[in-house]
């Protein structure tokens, strides 16, 4: 039995979604059943655990009989949310943040008294994840006669704290967005502006263009209140525009402290939150009172632990209209290929959940899986058989897929990432000329759509979760977390250590069964 820790916990459905089950649902009102089911029916090999087996960190001693307990341990260690009293002595005081809507000329406003009480306390933990260990007696990664232990993670919940680390009339607070544009930014600034009113907070700035507008000359604050965001969420982009190089993280802190700034909110992907850290960590180390707060926004859904960042569901259903486009070119052209090229520097998330998505593409790639254009095996092989047998063909193509076939650009952007050749033309280039030198008539539709799928405002499963992240990110600045980062793992809504979501970019696994289910949906080989 997995030992039981001592917290509140939420996610036990997730542990079997964890298991590739054949769909069957347990029902289970008490959590040790479930997790009996759970382990007996691994046990029995009906179901498997999906979970990878766990990095060796710390080093895994199975003889030592505290192993269980160390890397317990040392996850706990980890993912402890950093919080303003480990470097100061701060008090708390209780929330002034209510639940309920405030009667504004009603008595006891926004009393609690009676009825629902949703705050979330600091033992509350979601599951991450299980880990199935094999038993220390076998040589490989599986049970043998169903001898396993399982350890399961638990991280932060996120939400409303009774106890607060600020009084909300004296707290500034400043917004910033950073990196390249994604769909939702203005919901996540109007629901961070709402939330911080609703604690009573009257001093609310925007920080314009980035990290660049602590100090770029000319560049000053933008006041925000609910007037002013009101309907900011109505297009997309950034109210407060973004940008992507920065200053150092000594002028950074030295602008927030001229500012007199006490929460910073940081909106952007893993560099921006490598940023973030780097304020979070110098705020600390001048004993300042300033709580840093990440909300994890890309559409290349690159980051590290979280279910998926907002504006990635926009950014796929935008890229739909493209891929719609060049099917519709393509299926009309006499030996019509379509082509379409969508984002994703070093993931393709974009591209896969595209492709599955839209049903109309024979040929996914992406940047994890290289792939071969020439010989028998290869890409364009594949390509004429298709319009052989099917009479057109339909490519999707991450920006960051096959860079190893094209002349390495070694030019970098302002914020040091590397600048792609151009996988889409060269494709285009190829197959035109691949076909022409086989005596074949191809017609090439090439479309990429660049920007447009990600100058949209968000749909409405993004404007929802970006609603929950800005509100969330309010609630962990006034518990007193700084540092942190906020996002859903496995549904239920969490805070991270930034530490721990900018430890790598997230990559689409090709040995995962989403990638294996794209490859079945379009019927495509390995091209090598
Ligand atoms: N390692 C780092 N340490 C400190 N700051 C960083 C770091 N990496 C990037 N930054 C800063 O963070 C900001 C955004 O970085 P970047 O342009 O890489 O976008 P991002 O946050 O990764 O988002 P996107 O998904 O659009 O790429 C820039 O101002 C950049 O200078
Ligand atoms: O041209 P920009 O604004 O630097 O951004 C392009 C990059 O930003 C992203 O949209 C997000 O990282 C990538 O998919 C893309 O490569
Ligand atoms: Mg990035």
């Amino acid at each position: 039995m997995a030992s039981v820790p001592t917290f509140n916990k939420v996610g036990y459905s997730t542990v079997q979604n964890r298991l590739n089950c054949n769909g069957n649902v347990h029902l289970c009102k008490s959590r040790s059943l479930k997790i009996r089911i759970f382990e007996e029916r691994a046990k029995s090999g009906f179901c498997k655990l999906v979970t990878r087996a766990v990095a060796a960190k710390p080093e895994l001693n199975f003889s030592d009989p505290d192993w269980k307990q160390k890397i317990q341990d040392d996850f706990e260690r980890r993912f402890n949310l950093p919080h303003l009293r480990d470097v100061i002595d701060v008090e708390p005081r209780p929330t002034t943040f209510s639940l309920k809507a405030r009667n504004p000329i009603g008595e006891g406003n926004g009393s609690l008294s009676s009825g629902w009480n949703g705050y979330v306390n600091d033992d509350d933990r979601a599951l991450l994840k299980v880990i199935k260990f094999a038993s220390p007696n076998s040589a490989g990664a599986e049970c043998v006669d169903g001898d396993c232990s399982f350890i399961e993670q638990w991280v932060h919940r996120a939400g409303p704290r009774k106890m607060i680390y600020y009084e909300p009339s004296c707290v500034k607070a400043a917004i910033v967005t950073c990196g390249g544009l994604c769909p939702g930014l203005n919901d996540v600034i109007r629901q961070i502006v709402f939330t911080l009113e609703k604690y009573g907070v009257k001093n609310i700035v925007g920080i314009p263009f980035g990290y660049r507008g602590f100090t770029e000359k000319g560049l000053s604050e933008i006041p925000l209140s609910r007037h002013i965001v009101q309907n900011i969420n109505l297009e997309g982009g950034s109210f407060l525009g973004v940008s992507r190089g920065a200053p150092t993280t000594t002028e950074i802190v030295d602008s927030i402290q001229g500012k007199g700034i006490d929460m910073l909110f940081v909106l952007g992907g893993d560099g921006t939150h490598a940023g973030a850290n780097a304020i979070h960590e110098e705020c600390r180390r001048r004993k300042l009172k300033v709580s840093v707060v990440g909300v994890p926004k890309t559409i290349d859904n690159d980051i590290l632990l979280v279910d998926k960042t907002f504006g990635f569901d926009t950014a796929v259903e935008a890229a739909q209209k493209a891929i719609n486009s060049a099917y519709i070119e393509a299926q009309s052209a006499y030996h019509g290929v379509g082509l379409v090229k969508l984002m994703g520097r070093t993931s393709g998330f974009i591209a896969m959940h595209a492709s599955l998505s839209s049903g109309q593409i024979d040929i996914c790639l992406i940047p994890e899986v290289s792939f071969n254009l020439d010989g028998p095996n290869g890409l364009l092989a594949h390509l004429e058989h298709l319009i052989e047998t099917k009479g057109f063909a339909m490519i999707c193509v991450a920006e960051g897929a096959g860079q190893e076939l094209l002349e390495k650009s070694h030019a970098t952007d302002a914020s040091g990432n590397a600048v792609l050749s151009d996988i889409g033309v060269h494709l285009q280039q190829k197959i035109k000329r691949h076909f022409k030198e086989k005596g074949l008539y191809a017609d090439v539709k090439y479309i990429d759509p660049t920007y447009m799928v990600r100058a949209v405002r968000a749909n409405a499963s993004d404007a929802i979760l970006c609603t929950v992240l800005g509100q969330n990110a309010v609630h962990g600045a006034f518990a007193g977390f700084s540092g942190i980062t906020t996002g859903t793992c496995n549904t239920h809504y969490v805070y991270l250590p930034i530490t721990e979501v900018i430890k790598s970019t997230r990559h689409v696994d090709p040995n995962s069964r989403m990638w294996h289910r794209c490859l079945t949906s379009t019927g495509q080989p390995d091209f090598h």
